[in-house]
Formats: C-alpha cells, structure tokens, sequence
C-alpha cells in the first residue's frame, strides 16, 4: 500500500498491461424488475476487468444504483445472472476477492469517533488485534486523516467525513469498490480533489472500480471507460473508451483531448435523454 503524498505505482493493473483482463464482475442479460412491477433494467451485458475504473452515467432513473447493487451481491436479479471472479457470490469474502460499497453520503455513526468508525467492518467481522489496528492507521493515512482519528463526524467537513467512509472501505482491503456517487452532495474543489485521491489510490491498490455518477466530467476524468445509460427500461446504450494515459492532472482537465471525450460523452447522454423521453411518452 502507498501512503497520502507519495507517488501512486503507475504500472498497476489497467487495460493496457499484462495483469488487466481477468473478469472482476461480470453482468450478463440481467433484467430488473421490483415488486411494483418498475422495469429498472433491462437485458445488461457489462463485464468490468481487474484494475479497470468503469463509470456508470445516465439520466435519473435509468438503474445505476440499481445496477451497481446488484453487482454488489444486494438483491436478485429477475432474469439473468451477475458473476464475481467468473463464480457464483459466494466466492466474494475469499481471500484476494473481496468487495466493498461506498454510498453517497458518507453515513458514519455520529456518536463515535472516526477510528471507531473506520473499524465498523472489522468489528462486524469479528477481526481484533495489533494487524487490525495497522490497518485503520494506514487506511487513516492513505486518506490523509491520520491526525483525526479521535475527531467525531461532526467536527469533520463534508470532504472530510466522505474520506472517512472510503477509509472505512479500505480497511477491508477490498479488490473491487462499488462507489454510488460517492462525490455527489461535495463542492466542485472538494470533488476534484476527491477525484485525484481516488485515482492514486486505486492506482496504488490495484482496485477495480465500478463508480456511479451524474457529471460527464468526473467520468471522463476518472475512468478508463464510460457505460451511458438509458431508463425506461434501464439499459446500456453506449460504452466510450478513455484512452487518456495516468496520471491524469489539471493538464488533462483543460486539454483539448479531455473536451473531445467531454463532448463524446455528452452526446451519447443525449441520446440516453431523448430515448428515456421517447419510451415514457
Ligand atoms: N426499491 C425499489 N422499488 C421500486 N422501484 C424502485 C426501487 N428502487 C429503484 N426503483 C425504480 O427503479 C428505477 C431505477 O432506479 P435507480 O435508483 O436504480 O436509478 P438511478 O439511475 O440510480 O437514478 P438516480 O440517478 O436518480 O439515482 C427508477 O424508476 C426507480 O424509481
């Protein structure tokens, strides 16, 4: 693991090198359908690779949480199947193969102190002991809150508290991360910040990443590749390849190629709206 400040092992897993490929999460015809009859998605084929960062972008409505839960093992599928590690669920808690969600608010308990917040897992785990404790001081670390530990949420800022909860998902070393907009409710700075430090961190973790969100921006910025989304019924309409070397930095913020993927992205959301409108009309 690399902590807070120091360069990110740029020759991790990512397409592109020889230790991406190997399926990570695998959708494959997956319907949706909840009780009230809601077709949230239909027919989803996605397969996400080790060490990819893959975004999940559409209008309201068309199933990204839904999705994302679903690859995060919460609720069946109506037709279909979701596959972690090329097996059935219960592989995911094996050693090397483990998951972990990051919601969009950053939900600690707010009478207790961050490290007992970051500990919640390994609690829920029944995991004590020195090694333990290790693990909360480096995940503390690698999100540059070692010095808050004893600080309850509340004395936290909001970027601060949503680092507290990606802590709290590190402490499970997890290999794949399932966040649901996890920057969503943060100020422009804050995110952008957030959105550098995710990406050094999944670089330095060799983390798969599945992320949820409604900024084409923070898409094109993080990923690897964009799957747009349409509703009614929730389906993938389009997957964009961001060929964009990493790091990515300011440069790659303001450069001509972020614009064109910018562009690319929005168009194909576009065609989302308007086919969501189409098919409610
Ligand atoms: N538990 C549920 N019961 C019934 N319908 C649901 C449930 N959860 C979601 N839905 C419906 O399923 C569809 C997809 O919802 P979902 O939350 O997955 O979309 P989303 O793309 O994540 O939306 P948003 O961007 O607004 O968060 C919506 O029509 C939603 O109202």
């Amino acid at each position: 693991m690399v902590a807070a400040g120091q360069d990110p092992d740029t020759t991790g897993p990512s397409p592109g090198n020889s230790r991406a490929g190997r399926p990570i999460v695998d959708v494959h015809g997956v319907d949706k359908v909840y009780n009230n009859g809601t077709v949230a998605l239909k027919d989803v084929e996605l397969t996400v690779k080790e060490g990819e960062f893959v975004s999940l972008l559409g209008p309201s409505g068309c199933g990204k949480s839904t999705l994302l839960r679903l690859m995060a093992g919460l609720g069946d599928v109506t037709r279909g199947e979701v596959k972690w590690w090329e097996q059935g669920y219960d592989v995911v808690g094996q050693k090397g193969r483990k998951l972990a969600f990051v919601f969009q608010n950053a939900t600690l308990m707010p009478w207790a102190r961050v490290r007992k917040n970051v500990r919640l897992p390994l609690d829920l785990n029944k995991e004590k002991g020195p090694e333990t404790e290790q693990r909360i001081d480096q995940a503390l670390e690698m999100v540059g809150l070692n010095k808050f530990g004893d600080a309850y949420p509340r004395e936290l800022s909001g970027g601060m508290q949503m680092r507290v909860s990606i802590a709290r998902a590190m402490v499970t070393e997890p290999n794949l991360l399932l966040m649901d907009e996890p920057f969503g409710a943060l100020d422009e700075m804050t995110r952008n910040k957030l959105n550098d430090d995710l990406l050094r961190l999944w670089k330095a973790n060799g983390w798969t990443v599945v992320f949820v969100t409604h900024s084409v921006y923070e898409a094109v910025y993080l990923s690897n590749r964009v799957v747009v989304m349409a509703a009614r019924p929730g389906r993938v309409i389009e997957e964009v390849p961001i060929e964009a070397p990493y790091p990515r930095g300011q440069d790659f913020r303001v450069s001509t190629e972020f614009a064109g993927y910018c562009r690319r992205v929005s168009e194909a959301l576009e065609v989302a709206s308007r086919q969501g409108e189409e098919a409610s009309s």
